[in-house]
């Protein structure tokens, strides 16, 4: 009942936050948006409105009337004629790219050739030749360069972190990553099944394979297999379903399974999960003892311990979320490895506040004296580790790094590579052009 109260609480929190709102600070950051898009109020909008340090300041849209409604509805509090007028206008300091897949490489191209800092959506790019492409170009290079952050929301919540703690990453034997998405949610014209504007199951729901990236903490060796369901012509070159396995370094295996027309009844029962399963380990009496049914083993024993960790609902933890782990026990003989006796232990966790999971908080809040919050959404986190990089402070930890987004893409061109299906076509945007 108090878990129900509390949740019910932290999601009005999250959509209502309280007021009054923080004052800004005097050199808040100024964040222009490209694109009056749908995911705008969710990843920024409404996280700006709990920073200090944020002011969201201007929007444009290909349609200024469409910008403004947007911007009335938003109180964004400058409307400009075109993306290029936000890039060329002195007073701001930020961009949020929220635009289609296949438009995301010319505008935070032209975006970093302006020196404005870029939250960049994701998946970034089309493709791993464009982020290479970016990633050298002048800007980035520089010293300092702009911030450019891919926005991989769901790795600054401390949930994830929490789940982490969990993760033994040399030993791991398998990891299983989904996110299944109900068909009622997407027009079929929809950008993520539109081929031009590198549209496809496994751009759009790329989040399986960066979970599976996060979780080993390095680069698979090999996609082994991968199937996709594809959309009726003309949009046959987008996948909207996949499922697929890999092969990490250390001989451990990957799955991935994501859909974009999914049932509602399947979306709600499958909330997005990643489970990590582990080899047998040796363990020392002291890493079971709270274990109810524990036993030391004697002489020519031991104990290993197989420990599986399942992260619940790992897109939108802010909701819900629930760390599941269940440690399979075995004293075997050492020489014969014959059981000997079994045993399991169970335990849950969930992490909704940084306190909860035993990190720092982060620079911005402290100095606002106030700690994470429950209602905190993962855009909430993601924003504040933005703005910790702009200013040149530590923040948690949590980041998206460039390697890490080129490593991304190039997962991706993999997994189509091993579909069958072509790359997402690279954008034909001359960075020369970008200045
Ligand atoms: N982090 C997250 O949780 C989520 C991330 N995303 C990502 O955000 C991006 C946008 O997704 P979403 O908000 O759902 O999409 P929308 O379709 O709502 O927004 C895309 C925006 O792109 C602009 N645009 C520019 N050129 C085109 C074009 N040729 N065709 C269509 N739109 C165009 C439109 O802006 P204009 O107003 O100028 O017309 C539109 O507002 C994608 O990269 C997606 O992967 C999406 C949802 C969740
Ligand atoms: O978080 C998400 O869920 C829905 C998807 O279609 C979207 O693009 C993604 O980022």
């Amino acid at each position: 009942m108090a878990s129900l109260f509390g949740a019910l609480q932290r999601n009005w929190r999250m959509i209502n936050p309280p007021t009054p709102l923080p004052p800004k600070a005097e050199n808040a950051l100024r964040i222009g948006i490209l694109g009056a898009a749908n995911i705008a109020p969710m990843a920024l909008i409404n996280p700006a409105k709990l920073h200090p340090e944020v002011i969201v300041q201007a929007i444009a849209a290909r349609d200024k009337t469409k910008a403004a409604a947007y911007a009335k509805k938003h109180g964004i509090p400058q409307v400009l004629g075109s993306y290029q007028e936000i890039l060329d206008d002195p007073s701001i300091d930020a961009v949020y790219i929220p635009l289609p897949n296949g438009l995301h490489f010319e505008w935070a191209l032209k975006a970093l050739a302006k020196g404005k800092h870029v939250l960049l959506e994701k998946p970034a790019f089309s493709n791993a030749a464009e982020a290479e492409r970016l990633l050298q170009s002048p800007k980035p290079q520089q010293q300092p360069a702009p911030v450019l952050l891919e926005a991989f929301h769901y790795r600054f919540h401390p949930a994830w972190a929490r789940f982490l703690s969990f993760v033994d990453q040399p030993n791991i034997a398998h990891a299983t990553a989904s996110l299944n998405l109900a068909s009622m949610l997407f027009a079929k014209d929809d950008i993520r099944f539109r081929y031009d504007l590198s549209g496809g199951a496994l751009m759009d729901l790329t989040y399986t394979m960066s979970v599976l990236r996060g979780v080993y903490g390095t680069e698979p060796e090999e996609c082994t297999s991968c199937e996709v369901g594809t959309m009726e012509p003309p949009n046959e070159l987008c996948d909207y379903k996949y499922d697929g396995t890999w092969r990490f370094p250390n001989g451990g295996t990957g799955e991935m399974h994501g859909t974009l027309r999914g049932g509602l009844v399947q979306m709600l029962r499958s909330l997005p999960s990643v489970t990590v399963t582990h080899r047998a380990v040796a363990v020392e009496p002291h890493e079971y003892a709270k274990s109810p049914s524990a036993a030391a083993p004697t002489a020519g024993q031991e104990t290993v311990r197989t420990r599986t960790v399942t992260l619940n609902n790992y897109i939108m933890p802010t909701l819900w979320h629930r760390i599941d782990v269940v440690d399979d026990f075995v004293v075997r003989d050492k020489t014969t490895l014959e059981p000997i006796r079994r045993w399991s232990a169970k335990q849950t966790a969930k992490a909704y506040t940084r306190r909860d999971a035993g990190l720092p908080e982060d620079d911005a809040a402290a100095a606002a004296a106030a700690a994470s919050q429950p209602s905190w959404s993962t855009y909430k986190h993601q924003l504040d580790a933005f703005v910790d990089r702009i200013r040149g402070r530590p923040g948690t930890g949590a980041w998206v790094t460039a390697e890490d987004t080129l490593n991304q893409m190039r997962m991706i061109d993999m997994a189509y590579s091993k579909a069958g299906l072509a790359l997402r076509p690279t954008s034909s945007f001359d960075p020369a052009l970008a200045v």
